[in-house]
């Protein structure tokens, strides 16, 4: 349902986000092409999470500039720029506790075709409804879990639920905060084999602390220190760089 037309490019121009004296982004000027799989990297603090709600419209820039497609939507609010086909994970823990798998789905895909209805109702009377749901599910192996109650899975699972949720509105660019946070590690490498089996045509802009799955999944890097860009490159220039294995000395060291 994305309004944009062929140019999804999102870039930020001189972004910075200011608490009080503390400055969480700092002219952060990036661009993310097209079906990048491009990652945010950077030890705790350095304002990662940040500058992902600067892009949804989480939180306003103190100043400095979004534009996706050409359009500048740094005023926009958080439901236009999902309409323009920039979405973030859901929480499913706040949103249809209770409901099937395949529910939850299939009325996150009627609310994305503006069928208000009662949703079961809608449900009923748009069988395509179900089976766009379904196909959906399938692309993210979650076919046997359709009629499972969302809340009573497996974590890994939950966290797959969510991603459908978000792919339920048709984004162009997918923005993940820590996705397999907290889930066992055979899990989150299953979770990114799905993300790494997403339609190219969609940008996926990824949190991630673990970096056999960085490295593994990424083809693009951003390393943020401080809240402001450190450097941008290749997995093999990032790897090779000495300014990025110093700041993660540093903070193993620290630790
Ligand atoms: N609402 C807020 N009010 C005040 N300070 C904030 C707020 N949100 C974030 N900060 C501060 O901004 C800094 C950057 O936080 P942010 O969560 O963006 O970092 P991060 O890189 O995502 O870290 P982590 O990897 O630990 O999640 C932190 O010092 C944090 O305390």
């Amino acid at each position: 349902m994305s309004t944009v037309g062929t140019d999804i490019t999102l870039r930020t121009e001189g972004l910075s986000k200011r608490w009080g004296a503390f400055l969480a982004n700092s002219d952060v000027s990036l661009t993310f092409k097209p079906g990048a799989r491009h990652a945010l990297i950077g030890p705790n603090g350095a304002g990662k999470t940040t500058f992902i709600n600067l892009l949804t419209g989480s939180f306003m820039p103190s100043s400095g500039k979004v534009f996706l497609g050409g359009e500048d939507i740094t005023e926009l609010p958080q439901h236009e720029r999902v309409h323009r086909g920039m979405t973030r994970t859901f929480q499913l823990n706040t949103l249809f506790a209770g409901m099937t798998v395949l529910e939850s789905v299939a009325l996150a895909i009627s609310e994305r075709r503006g069928l208000q209805s009662v949703w079961y109702k809608t449900v009923a009377n748009h069988p395509d409804v179900i089976d766009e749901a379904m196909a959906l599910l399938a692309t993210l192996k979650l076919s046997d879990q359709a009629n499972s109650i969302t809340r009573s899975m497996a974590y890994g699972k939950q966290r797959l639920v969510e991603i459908a949720l978000a792919l339920a509105t048709k984004p162009r660019i997918l923005l993940l905060d820590e996705p397999a946070a907290g889930i066992p590690s055979a899990e989150s490498r299953e979770l990114f084999e799905v993300l790494a089996n997403l339609p190219r045509d969609v940008t996926v802009l990824f949190i991630e602390h673990d970096m056999g799955l960085v490295f593994r999944f990424a083809d693009r890097i951003t390393v943020m220190v401080g809240g402001k860009v450190l450097t941008e490159g290749t997995p093999e220039e990032i790897a090779a760089d000495p300014r990025v294995k110093e700041v993660y000395l540093g903070e193993a060291e620290h630790a």
